[in-house]
């Protein structure tokens, strides 16, 4: 028998929203899985070829793109990020719901207009994503980059703009930004080695398994 299948998934907040996403496509992990305080990083299933693997957001996107996992859950955000050409990402798991978006204080955006920018200072996580963004508008982004709480950047003079995500815009509002331009909408997808899924034929029917656990939230 070849060795288990893994599966990375994003501790954090797509772990809640995934977990019965994994159950609907026949995965049921040990309950060390979904317990906070579990400090185990790896978790077998119901299914003795799949193992669930639990890392940083980030690191998902690495872990399958170098054939360490086999199957990953990753948003949207991330895969742009890097732009990994080993990953291929078949199905939008409808789970993890934001937008990537340009943000400022509310009073700078009182007198700001985007369309006279022609270079900008950002501090984001997603420093590729940004550059891009901007170069496609003529604009030169410049930017700093942070691994969480880019709110801060503006009132410290870090950087006056910061690219992050925004869901309900309570982050933003209590910081006393606003969102001034969305780069992209953002949801999960699962993500599959490319070279995995030749050499691996249980592959193809687990992304079946998540296609119509998918489908059918869809229809319920
Ligand atoms: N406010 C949000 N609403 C919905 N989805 C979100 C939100 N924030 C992040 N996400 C999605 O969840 C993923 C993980 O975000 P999360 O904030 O849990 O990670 P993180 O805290 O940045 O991770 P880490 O602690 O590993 O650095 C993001 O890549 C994005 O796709
Ligand atoms: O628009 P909202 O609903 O307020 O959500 C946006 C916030 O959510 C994410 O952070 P998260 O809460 O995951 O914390 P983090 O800073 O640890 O990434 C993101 O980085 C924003 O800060």
């Amino acid at each position: 028998m070849s060795d288990p299948l893994i599966i990375a998934v994003p501790k954090g907040r797509i772990l809640a929203e995934a977990a019965p996403l994994l159950a609907a496509a026949g995965i049921e992990p040990e309950a060390a899985f979904t317990d906070e305080g579990s400090r185990a990083l790896r978790f077998a299933t119901s299914n003795p070829g799949i193992d669930l693997i639990r890392v940083r957001a980030f690191d998902v996107a690495t872990f399958v793109a170098h054939g360490a996992a086999h199957l990953g859950i990753v948003g949207s955000d991330v895969l742009a990020e890097f732009d990994y050409s080993e990953l291929y990402a078949p199905v939008d798991l409808g789970i993890g719901h934001c937008r990537i978006s340009v943000a400022e204080p509310a009073a700078m955006a009182e007198h700001d207009d985007p369309r006279g920018w022609s270079h900008v200072r950002i501090a984001t996580k997603y420093p590729h994503t940004t550059q891009a963004y901007f170069a496609a508008r003529g604009v030169q982004a410049e930017c700093v980059k942070l691994n969480g709480a880019m709110e801060l950047a503006p009132t410290l003079g870090l950087a006056p703009r910061i690219v992050d995500l925004v869901s309900s815009g309570r982050t933003l509002k209590e910081n006393g930004l606003v969102e001034v331009a969305v780069i992209a909408e953002v949801t999960s997808r699962l993500v599959v080695n490319r070279a995995a899924f030749k050499t691996r034929p249980e592959l193809m029917p687990l992304v079946e398994a998540f296609r119509r656990a998918v489908d059918a939230k869809v229809a319920a």
